[in-house]
């Protein structure tokens, strides 16, 4: 069910919000404790709300940015929020204050922190089998939002959390960047970060929900190997190199037997939007299809007969790879 439009890309008005906006200070209900995300234009302290002791974060977001008045881009955030409450693998909105300067989204709080820890080493750094389980439950989400045409345009580790260090599972965060597709809408502005911003987006070409699915393949090899496969010396030569869109794996990275994931991040890693897969398609692929979750007891990971993307084998034999 996708709200009334605003606007092409927004959804969402001050009327339409479904749950009730308290125009009392959060503070009067929720202990608050240590910062733990901090954007451009909001802040996020892990808090405890005291009639319950339940733990959640408090994300404060200022109405005001750069002169400009931005509580429609806020409540187009909290519309995405309330219409994928329901899913396991997206962030839980539980309240929402506003005061005159701010909006405070009291959200779900995601104990296990953000992947990005666990892919650059400062966390246990994921297995195999562990990043198919996870991409799995990323995919699901992402899925979710493209089947009522969002795109989330800013998908990379640090957006992606998990609900426990131990075994926990994926939430999706901060649709601050979100758009809502529709026909005749053709957004052209950079967004999103270097490593995971996808070339149409640096092209000014239209995006589409292809967009994150760029984003996602970037994802994947990082949470893999902990490299980013585009990264360059500086920022631009990082979007130099997206704008290439050769991606290479070398051996200190992968495995020659890794031959399914890499074909999948080929996959998702096509320049032209139009030859990526979907999330759909993703979900369907050998390397994610063929396994069950860990809670089914039971793992049946169909053998890759070796068929390996044309284009990996011309990258990899050709001497165009080169490492950024
Ligand atoms: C333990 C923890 C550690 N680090 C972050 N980082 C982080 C990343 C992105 C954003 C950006 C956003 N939105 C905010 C914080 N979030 C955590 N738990 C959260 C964070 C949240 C909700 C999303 C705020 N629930 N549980």
């Amino acid at each position: 069910m996708s709200k009334a439009l605003l606007s092409p890309d927004r959804l969402g008005s001050v009327d339409e919000i479904r749950g009730e906006v308290f125009k009392v200070p959060w503070q009067n209900f929720f202990t608050v404790e240590d910062t733990i995300g901090r954007g451009k234009f909001a802040i996020v302290k892990k808090c405890v709300e005291k009639s319950t002791g339940k733990r959640f974060a408090a994300k404060c977001i200022r109405k005001r940015r750069h002169c400009r008045d931005c509580t429609q881009d806020i409540l187009h955030e909290i519309a995405v929020l309330e219409l994928s409450s329901s899913h396991p693998h997206l962030i839980d909105l539980y309240q929402i204050y506003e005061s005159s300067t701010e909006f405070v989204l009291i959200l779900e709080y995601a104990a296990g922190g953000e992947i990005f820890d666990y892919c650059v080493g400062l966390k246990d750094a994921f297995s195999e089998t562990k990043v198919r389980q996870l991409f799995r439950q990323i995919l699901e989400a992402v899925d979710f939002l493209h089947d009522r045409n969002i795109v989330h345009l800013d998908l990379k580790p640090q957006n992606i959390l998990l609900t426990d260090e131990k075994d926990g599972d994926i939430k999706l965060v901060d649709f601050g960047l979100s758009k809502h597709l529709s026909e005749n809408l053709e957004i052209r502005e950079i967004l999103g970060t270097p490593d995971y911003v996808a070339p149409e987006v640096l092209n000014f070409e239209p995006i589409s929900t292809s967009t994150d699915i760029w984003s996602l393949g970037v994802v994947c090899y990082v949470m893999l190997t902990g490299v980013s496969p585009f990264l360059g010396e500086t920022k631009i030569e990082t979007l130099m190199n997206v704008t290439t869109g050769v991606v290479d794996f070398p051996n200190d990275l992968f495995d020659e037997k890794q031959t399914a994931c890499k074909d999948l991040i080929l996959k998702m890693l096509q320049l032209d939007p139009q030859n990526r897969v979907t999330a759909k398609d993703c979900l369907q692929h050998t390397w994610l299809s063929g396994f069950l979750s860990p809670h089914d007891g039971v793992e049946r990971f169909a053998i890759q007969d070796n068929v390996f993307h044309d284009n990996a084998k011309n990258l990899l034999s050709s001497k165009k790879c080169s490492r950024s």
